[in-house]
């Protein structure tokens, strides 16, 4: 017997870190990066990744996530089966473009699907979303929403996530800086400064704000606003100590080439950046532009 489900990866527009303290938020899905699992019956319990062939259970920490999701599913099917679970294709690791929220959904929609258990889609979550939990000691559950979304995802942690389908009228410059950025530590990051600083909670409250502001500003397809609102979030990023020297130089060049706006993406201290652009062509101009501090871009139409 086997199965397999496909999952993509996803990009936050706004509201990274604010989400997790109850903030608004916006992500979208980003079909061209995927990852499929497959699960099929075997002499052990296996897991065969690019970066890891082996027993499942002594599998590197960066897999505990899924280590759960696999000991959880095998509970709920009373089963000891012995399975080969294999990811295949690529989303890179550790750069805000949700690659442990793809694996985690990947192998709990595969294993639903291999014993047949008919999980409803809530249960399915809630086990993704304490994958992911597990992977960045606090998780506020839109990175699991948005790749598990195939529109762009309005979410809070109260109301979970709205499906947006309207279009703003712009391009997305997708860039991956190369640096790893650490979720758990860019997440801790912000809670010590939180818990010190009645400022860095006031500057929490506006960056929510501001993922309130580009949902409007989006209906109206008004994407010089949005463009704004992306560059003061970036402010408010960096006053956390969440943007890197290279990061930095980025946006210099996005600016200096006619982007409306620009901002780290997902946790930040590396990891991907994302410039709003009015065409194609000037997404293409910033991403030639910063091609020797880049390791790859994706150009959204959004
Ligand atoms: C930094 C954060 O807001 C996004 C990570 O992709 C954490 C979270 O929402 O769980």
């Amino acid at each position: 017997m086997k199965s397999s489900y496909l999952a993509h990866g996803k990009v936050i527009l706004i509201g990274e870190h604010s989400v997790v303290y109850g903030y608004n938020a916006l992500a979208m899905p980003i079909q061209a990066l995927n990852i499929r699992t497959d699960v099929e019956d075997y002499d052990q319990l296996w897991m065969d990744t690019k970066l890891y062939q082996g027993p499942f259970y002594d599998a590197p920490s960066d897999y505990d996530g899924l280590k759960y999701v696999v000991k959880t599913m095998l509970e709920k099917a009373n089963s000891d089966e012995k399975l080969k679970i294999t990811y295949t294709g690529e989303i890179p690791m550790e750069r805000g473009l949700g690659s442990s929220a793809t694996v985690a959904l990947g192998t709990t929609k595969a294993l639903n699907d291999y014993f047949n258990l008919n999980l409803s889609e809530d249960e399915i979550m809630a086990i993704t979303n304490h994958a992911e939990m597990i992977n960045h000691g606090k998780a506020s559950g839109l990175d699991a929403a948005t790749v598990n979304s195939d529109y762009l995802v309005f979410f809070n942690k109260q109301d979970g996530p709205k499906m947006i389908k309207s279009k703003l009228g712009a391009y997305l410059l997708i860039m991956d800086t190369g640096e790893l950025g650490n979720t758990r530590e860019a997440v801790g990051l912000v809670r010590k400064q939180l818990d010190s600083s009645v400022d860095a909670n006031k500057r929490i409250e506006r960056l929510g704000q501001l993922a309130d502001d580009t949902m409007s500003s989006w209906t109206k397809h008004d994407s010089q606003k949005v463009g704004q609102i992306f560059n003061e979030a970036q402010d408010i990023l960096a006053s956390f100590k969440l943007s890197t020297p290279k990061i930095d130089d980025l946006r210099k060049i996005a600016l200096a080439n006619d982007a409306l706006g620009f901002k780290l993406s997902g946790g930040g201290l590396g990891g991907i950046v994302i410039a709003v652009c009015d065409s194609q062509q000037t997404a293409k101009k910033i991403a030639a532009k910063s091609k020797d501090l880049i390791n790859e871009s994706w150009i959204e139409e959004i």
